[in-house]
């Protein structure tokens, strides 16, 4: 097949006339939903994340751990095995995804989100609301209150999300905030922790992450949680850890 050809093939296809699952409006649609509800939020997430792990050495420390259990056994480090043997490790991974958890508790990524009542209803806490009412929550303010996660809610304590057996402890969605609740949660929740997952193993066993003296971390308070100058940090190699570059 010549380049010429090639340019023709249509990247996806002409089912149904574009129309429904699988036809091209269907597939553009979902691919750019992917790219812009995935994107900011995405990033602005490891961000904060990285920048918890610096200010909780200690945690960084339990997560190496964690990592390098499985890393030394299967993979002498080579970040493409841990790919493979993803969905194994994953189930490894109980204190990466509980201070996964963690971090979006206290720095979700999306601060605030709405919902509209169709009719008149009476919520769960027994307020009253009229139809086609607004109501809008501080997802922020959520993840902070004492109420719902104690009086250590302002620390950042992995511990939290385990159970005393050391399993993950679940909490309901609408608990933990950052992905939204009910039949409009957030589609690309697995995702986002698989993509976190597999960046994290790729740099944590082999990387120090240390932050630039002096750097002001400033949170810039918009729909999505920027920090206002970035997180300015220096990537240093560790040199106990054998490197593969493949
Ligand atoms: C840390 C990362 C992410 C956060 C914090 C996040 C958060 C959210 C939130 C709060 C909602 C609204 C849910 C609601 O109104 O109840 C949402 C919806 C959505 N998200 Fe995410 N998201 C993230 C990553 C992603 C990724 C990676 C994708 C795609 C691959 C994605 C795709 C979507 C889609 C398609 C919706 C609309 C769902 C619907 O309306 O039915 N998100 N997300």
């Amino acid at each position: 097949m010549d380049d010429q050809e090639n340019a023709t093939i249509p990247i996806i296809s002409s089912k149904n006339n574009g129309v429904g699952v699988g036809g091209d409006k269907f597939l553009r649609d979902t691919i750019i939903n992917i790219f812009m509800a995935g994107g900011d939020t995405t990033s602005v997430a490891f961000t904060w994340f990285f920048y918890l792990l610096v200010k909780y050495p200690q945690v960084t420390a339990k997560i190496r751990e964690e990592l390098d259990a499985i890393l030394i056994t299967q993979s002498n480090y080579k970040d493409d095995d841990f790919v493979k043997n993803f969905s194994d490790n994953n189930k490894k991974l109980v204190y990466l995804h509980a201070a996964l958890c963690e971090s979006l508790r206290m720095y979700p990524p999306l601060l605030f989100n709405h919902k509209t009542s169709v009719k008149s209803d009476v919520l769960p806490s027994g307020h009253k609301v009229g139809p086609n009412t607004e109501i809008y929550f501080d997802m922020y303010a959520m993840g902070r209150m004492k109420s719902l996660w104690g009086d250590d809610c302002n620390e950042f304590k992995p511990e939290r999300w385990i159970t005393k057996q050391g399993n993950f402890k679940l909490e309901p969605s609408n608990k933990l905030l950052a992905f939204g609740a009910g039949p409009r949660i957030c589609q690309g929740r697995s995702m986002t922790f698989i993509q976190m997952k597999i960046v994290i193993a790729a740099i944590i066993p082999k990387y120090d992450i240390v932050a630039v003296e002096g750097h002001q971390v400033v949170p810039d308070v918009s729909i999505v949680l920027q920090m206002k100058h970035g997180f300015k940090v220096k990537i240093v190699r560790r040199p106990s850890i054998p490197l593969h570059d493949s």
